[in-house]
């Protein structure tokens, strides 16, 4: 469960961002919409304890973030949280298979093979266990990315931006997939997005203004 109130953000350099409260349930699927540059990027980073100092309350599974220390905080993402990020940020010099065991080992878990076996099955890219990472199409990195963000069955997942580089094929792929491996962990899944294709796959909604 995600909850957010009164919460506000100032980086160094710029203004104040404002975000409208909202809930999002355990299970539930939400999208967050808005312009570029709303902060969508800036809400799933604080969502994810990825950035602090912020004013107003985050609370992810009811722990209010800004409670927990640098090292919990560390600990409470690799175990609860799993990111897809704008850019896929996988490992080049990694295979598909090591970039997923990152996974467990940052967030101090016992590394389970079956179950990269199972995720990779899951995603159709049991073939490309071995692969480096370098040699994947772009809809193939996004799958692995996804792959890494649901390995260790986290209770929720945060995707940015997931299709806004994938073709109408892969788009649709990409989304069915996230919503299917979060319905497979009964995961609370929030997408941010400004991809139009997206706004009929989840009904719930949250709309982020531009300032
Ligand atoms: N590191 C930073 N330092 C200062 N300002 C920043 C930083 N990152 C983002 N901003 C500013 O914060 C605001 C929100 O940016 P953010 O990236 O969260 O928006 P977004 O909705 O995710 O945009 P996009 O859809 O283009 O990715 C923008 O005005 C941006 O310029």
């Amino acid at each position: 469960m995600i909850s957010i109130h009164d919460l506000s953000f100032q980086y160094s350099a710029g203004n104040s961002i404002r975000f409208p409260d909202f809930t999002v349930t355990k299970g539930e699927h939400c999208l967050l919409l808005g312009e570029s540059g709303s902060g969508k990027t800036t809400l799933l980073h604080l969502l994810g304890g990825l950035l602090r100092n912020y004013a107003g309350s985050v609370k992810v599974d009811n722990t209010e973030l800004a409670q927990l220390s640098e090292t919990s905080l560390d600990r409470f993402r690799g175990q609860h949280i799993g990111f897809v990020f704008q850019r896929n940020h996988l490992v080049s010099a990694l295979s598909v298979e090591k970039n997923l065991m990152l996974a467990p080992y940052l967030a101090g878990l016992k590394i389970n093979t079956e179950r990269i076996t199972e995720v990779l099955s899951g995603l159709g890219l049991a073939e490309k266990r071995k692969s480096s990472v370098t040699q994947l199409s772009h809809g193939q990195a996004q799958r692995v990315a996804i792959a890494r963000a649901v390995l260790n069955k986290p209770s929720i997942i945060f995707a940015d931006e997931p299709t806004s580089a994938l073709d109408d094929k892969n788009c649709d792929r990409v989304i069915h997939m996230l919503m299917d491996v979060a319905a497979q962990n009964q995961s609370t899944l929030l997408v941010a997005t400004h991809d139009q294709r997206l706004k009929d796959k989840i009904s719930k909604q949250v709309k982020l203004s531009s300032s």
